[in-house]
């Protein structure tokens, strides 16, 4: 049975010291398997799409570390396994204000930052109704914007409807490769999700979000464009009509993650025929309920996304 939802990208260790201490001084470090589209592909399954996952990691005790995060969420992993090398890691100190919570990345010469496009199954791309990558993907080598290119080609010649985030991470490469590269996508792209604090760094626009969706929709002719605005909720616009949701209150523990979440309930709706306008609203709803769990990965159920949407929440419920 084909994929509704394929992705594709790098995901790494996450390693994340207790409450709010700091990484010099840990005795201790929680790991997480983390990545932008495997994130995406568990928040789709688990919000009702069929969801894989394709990537590359070594076959060591940390390479399969990752593999085991991400396949105990019940979506397919589809992994080219090499030899020998080393799989991307993080390190993440979470605080609030003012000191921030903080990424340092390790990930440098990663096994899978330098796969090219024919090692992956790409019949699964082809097969699938919908493929989804991030702009996280190009950042990460030369090789990398290459394989990008292809993938997105392979979805796109096989009539696979391409989604994109552009998940600007400036800890990667500078904004005006970030431009270079992903701008050069955008024909290839379907549905674009950017938050508004990546248009200003990465397009330099800093307009008033609808404006914004309208701006990309038209200037590069996708079929929806979603801007995703924190706290504010998020803005879409599909064949011309703008849908507006609002945030829902949330109490975080942790927000990494949301966004992947947002992103992965919004295609998994529209992929089950849901209208953008609702999508939105299951997305907002489970990048909230996100922000109240640990670890990148939103474990959330539909029902529960169902009655947040629906307003049917308790503060204990027993
Ligand atoms: O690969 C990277 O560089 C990542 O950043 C992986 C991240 O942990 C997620 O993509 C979370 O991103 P948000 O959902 O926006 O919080």
């Amino acid at each position: 049975m084909s994929d509704d939802l394929v992705t594709f990208g790098e995901s790494m260790l996450r390693l994340s010291p207790p409450g709010n201490e700091r990484l010099e001084t840990t005795g201790e470090l929680a790991v997480h398997a983390a990545g932008a589209e495997s994130n995406t592909a568990i928040a789709a399954e688990r919000l009702g799409a069929k969801a894989s996952w394709l990537s590359k990691l070594p076959d060591t005790s940390p390479g399969r570390r990752i593999a085991n995060g991400i396949r105990q969420h019940d979506i397919t992993t589809d992994v080219v396994w090499a030899e020998e090398g080393r799989p991307g890691a993080y390190y993440l100190e979470h605080a609030g204000k003012p000191r921030g919570t903080n990424v340092v990345y390790d990930r440098a010469d990663s096994e899978f930052s330098t796969a090219a496009a024919e090692e992956f199954n790409l019949d699964r791309v082809r097969n699938a109704t919908a493929f989804y990558t991030t702009g996280i993907t190009p950042a990460l080598s030369e090789q990398m914007r290459e394989t990008t290119v292809n993938m997105l080609s392979v979805a796109r010649n096989a009539g696979t409807m391409v989604a994109f985030d552009v998940n600007y991470r400036r800890k990667l490469w500078e904004p005006e490769a970030a431009r270079n590269t992903i701008t050069r996508l955008f024909p290839a792209i379907d549905v674009l999700v950017i938050a508004a604090k990546d248009a200003e760094a990465v397009l330099d626009y800093d307009g008033e979000p609808t404006q914004l969706a309208h701006h990309l929709a038209s200037e590069y002719e996708f079929r929806t464009v979603v801007v995703t605005r924190g706290a504010h909720g998020a803005v879409a616009i599909h064949d011309n009509v703008v849908h507006e949701q609002e945030a829902f209150e949330t109490d975080t523990h942790d927000p990494i993650g949301s966004g992947d979440a947002f992103t992965g309930a919004f295609l998994a709706r529209r992929l089950s025929g849901d209208d953008v306008g609702r999508a939105l609203k299951y997305a907002t709803a489970t990048a909230a309920l996100k922000r109240t769990i640990p670890g990148d990965v939103a474990t959330v159920s539909k029902s529960e996304v169902d009655a947040i949407v629906a307003d049917r929440t308790e503060d204990i419920s027993r």
